[in-house]
């Protein structure tokens, strides 16, 4: 959506406009990040979701990670189908470790401040949040969802170390899919076709961005 179209479709509702924010690394982009978004989007009658691929991972930095502007253009590829997905540069844009607490300010002063924020996570980052910088303002800033993850058990117990209302869980489908296994597969030559959109298996492959291993074993097992 161009910042004229959203301009109009602001001017004509009288509801504050309700952005979703979809952090990740997208090493690659698959399905179950797609999933959960939508999701969220329906439930929470989202006008949008922004991903936002990050700059430097810095909780990932035990392992190689992919070029931003290739995480970013598969995040494009993605995304492009849905009128309702759009894609941020502000974390790739921005020098130095990617947090959270400046994502949200930076979407903050692009959008103003008529804007709702709901920052999307799965299960396993919302156990990590108390870890993230700055995190005693995070819940400020946006309202964190809490989407459900395979072999991630969560229940509002898991919560429990969280502000009250900040925090809400949504079950969503479940799809057994991580970055990390796309990538294993990949080297090791399996498919990852309807793990991950078509355009994704092929812009992998037309970039080579996770050859096969010769010795068989993954490189990045984590
Ligand atoms: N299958 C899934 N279901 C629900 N949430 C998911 C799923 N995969 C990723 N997420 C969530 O999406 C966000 C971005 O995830 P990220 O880009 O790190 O993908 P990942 O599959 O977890 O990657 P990796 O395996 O490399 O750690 C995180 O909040 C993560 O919890
Ligand atoms: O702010 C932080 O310190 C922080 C630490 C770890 C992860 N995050 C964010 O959580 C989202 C998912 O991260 P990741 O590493 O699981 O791809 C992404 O938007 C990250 O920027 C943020």
């Amino acid at each position: 959506m161009t910042s004229t179209e959203l301009g109009i479709a602001r001017a004509g509702r009288e509801k504050r406009y309700r952005l979703g924010v979809m952090g990740g690394t997208f090493d690659p982009i698959h399905h179950g990040h797609l999933v959960a978004a939508s999701e969220v989007a329906a439930k929470f009658g989202l006008d949008e979701v922004v991903f936002v691929p990050t700059g430097v991972p810095w909780q990932k930095s035990h392992r190689d990670v992919s070029l931003a502007e290739d995480r970013y253009l598969m995040t494009v590829i993605a995304t492009a189908s849905n009128p309702r997905f759009s894609v941020s540069r502000v974390d790739i844009d921005r020098p130095g470790n990617t947090y959270t607490v400046d994502t949200l300010k930076d979407l903050r002063r692009e959008r103003g401040e008529d804007v709702d924020l709901f920052f999307i996570t799965g299960a396993d980052a919302v156990r990590q949040i108390l870890t993230w910088r700055g995190a005693d303002e995070l819940f400020d800033l946006a309202h964190f969802v809490g989407v459900t993850r395979p072999g991630v058990p969560m229940t509002a117990d898991d919560l429990k170390h969280l502000p009250p209302k900040a925090v809400t869980l949504l079950e969503v489908p479940a799809l057994a899919i991580s970055s990390t296994n796309c990538r294993e597969r990949s080297r090791q030559g399996e498919p990852i076709w309807y793990l991950v959109p078509d355009g994704i298996v092929q812009y992998i492959a037309k970039r080579g961005l996770y050859p096969q291993d010769q010795s068989g074993v993954p490189r990045d097992r984590n």
